[in-house]
């Protein structure tokens, strides 16, 4: 399939910035893969971090359009890119949505209102999340959840890189939820890319 120019700068950056390893690793689901994704790696720098922002706000204008109010960042790669979009989404074309992302730890002091959630949350938004990869899913459909019970409704999930092998019942839930899920490459592309660069 011919890449769009946007998705062919996002696999060069991801290469080139040493984001794709082999080796062995435990992933959040508790499985053990050959390969790991690391954003982080990619967005380590001013350049890699407008590249980044870049890359998903062309997704979303090429793919899914501005009818949402809030993008999330799940905790803690999502936080970033959640704030880069935001703000290349307003420099580029002029909108302001709100963003926000949750913590991994309860803040026990201080102003209890951000106990879980930090951001331009409210109530009746229209929710995009933001995130480095897919996996299983679990993540973003617990995070879908809770935003859910503080009365957001979601409307679509956007990864860097789909590593296909999401688990059934949490695709069965964004079927019935009509959330949309996109990624700006799968892992197919990326491992195919990584050979033929090697050969
Ligand atoms: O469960 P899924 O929805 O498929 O997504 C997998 C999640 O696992 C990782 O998060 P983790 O909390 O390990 O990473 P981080 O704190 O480094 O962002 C990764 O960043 C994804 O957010
Ligand atoms: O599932 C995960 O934990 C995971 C996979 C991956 O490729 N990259 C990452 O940051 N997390």
């Amino acid at each position: 399939m011919v890449m769009r120019a946007f998705e062919k700068i996002f696999l060069d950056h991801l290469l080139a910035s040493g984001a794709l390893k082999f080796g062995r690793f435990r992933l959040k689901s508790g499985r053990v893969s050959s390969y790991f994704i690391n954003l982080g790696a990619a967005m380590a720098t001013g350049k890699g971090a407008s590249l980044i922002a870049e890359a998903y706000t062309s997704k979303i204008l090429a793919d899914l359009g501005l009818s949402f109010d809030y993008i999330h960042g799940p905790a803690y790669k999502g936080i970033p890119i959640a704030a880069l979009v935001s703000a290349r989404l307003y420099e580029l074309e002029g909108v302001d949505k709100r963003w926000g992302y949750d913590r991994k730890e309860m803040k026990d002091h201080g102003d209890r209102v951000d106990e879980w959630f930090v951001g331009g949350i409210n109530r009746g938004d229209r929710v995009l999340m933001l995130d480095d990869v897919l996996s299983d899913g679990g993540t973003k459909v617990e995070l879908f959840r809770r935003l859910i019970e503080l009365g957001l409704e979601p409307v679509a999930v956007i990864v860097g890189v789909d590593r296909r092998e999401i688990k059934d019942e949490n695709r069965k839930w964004f079927d019935e939820m009509g959330v949309r899920v996109l990624s700006i490459l799968s892992v197919e592309d990326l491992l195919e890319h990584a050979k033929s660069e090697k050969a």
